[in-house]
């Protein structure tokens, strides 16, 4: 590759928090050390000035997506850099993912001052998270926790942990070990206990669809394996109804060249018990990928499972 100013100047926008920053600034350090002049715009999405009431009652995941993608369509910037948890299933018209990172852990972590793992808490014990997913998941662990809405960025939740509201949380790995803060972490759920999130861990770089120089420039960082495995896990949400106020976990892993999938929905009233499917498939092409999640979501409902729409 020839390092020459042909190569396209890329601006990231990126939302404020520790965390985007950090995504923002690998993707600009991969890029940078391919030749690109690569610049980042922070901003600040609604996403993060709600923080007083539960995101799936205020718009769901789009809220984090909206502001970025405002700035690609105004030529202010050309990528955004997502965490592909907050990502809606279907981007907006005119919209693409141009590729998809290698995944970070996509396990959720268990954080607190004094327990070490859950089974370690109190009867009764406050545990904090507003997903619905964890909440579920939770309460079908230890049916007798008290779970009380946490919201904020990492750090706010880690702040408001210390101060004693909760006396546990739960966050994504990912998150933590990007941001340094690995120590915190005191156990690992299984994803046979705690299934996470479709997309947790991946990062994906959202473009406008017609930008091709920008797909080339981005290809270099795609990886495969996350792209097909993510792409599954987004199918069951899609297929589901797929937004973040629907209890849904959905996560993949690799034996051999078969990817498995498992998939978990919940009713947040709690008259219903969690309902669980799983599929396997040989997984080539992001077409099976969805296949397989489509598969696994029609099981889902299958076995009760009250999709949106
Ligand atoms: N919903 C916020 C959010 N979006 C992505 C991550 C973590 C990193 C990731 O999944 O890539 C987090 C924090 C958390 O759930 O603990």
């Amino acid at each position: 590759m020839t390092h020459s100013s042909a190569l396209t100047p890329i601006v990231i926008a990126t939302r404020e928090s520790q965390l985007a920053m950090w995504q923002a600034e690998h993707v600009q350090a991969l890029l940078a050390a391919r030749g690109h002049a690569v610049s980042l715009l922070g901003m600040t999405t609604r996403g993060d000035q709600i923080l007083d009431r539960t995101l799936s009652k205020v718009g769901g995941k789009g809220l984090f997506v909206k502001e970025l993608e405002v700035a690609l369509e105004e030529g202010r910037a050309d990528i955004a850099v997502h965490s592909l948890k907050d990502v809606p299933m279907e981007l907006p018209e005119g919209f693409a993912l141009a590729c998809v990172m290698e995944r970070e852990d996509p396990r959720d972590a268990f954080v607190s001052p004094r327990y070490a793992t859950l089974d370690e808490l109190p009867q009764g014990a406050v545990v904090g998270t507003s997903s619905l997913r964890r909440q579920v998941l939770l309460q079908a662990l230890r049916p007798d926790l008290r779970i009380e809405p946490l919201r904020g960025n990492v750090q706010t939740r880690l702040r408001k942990l210390d101060e004693g509201q909760y006396a546990a949380i739960v966050l994504a790995a990912a998150g933590l070990k990007r941001l340094g803060l690995r120590e915190r972490i005191r156990s690992i759920f299984e994803p046979e206990q705690m299934l996470p999130a479709a997309g947790q861990g991946a990062l994906g770089i959202e473009i406008r669809s017609q930008r091709q120089d920008l797909r080339e420039a981005l290809a270099p960082l795609a990886h495969e394996r996350t792209w097909l495995t993510v792409t599954a896990e987004r199918a069951v949400s899609r297929a589901m109804g797929g937004s973040c106020s629907m209890p849904l976990a959905a996560h993949g892993q690799w034996s051999d060249d078969q990817l498995q999938l498992q998939a978990a929905w919940g009713d947040i009233e709690g008259r219903l018990p969690l309902v669980r499917a799983a599929g396997a498939a040989r997984v080539r092409t992001l077409d099976e990928a969805d296949a397989l999640g489509l598969a696994v979501a029609a099981k889902l409902r299958a076995a009760g499972a009250i999709g949106a729409g």
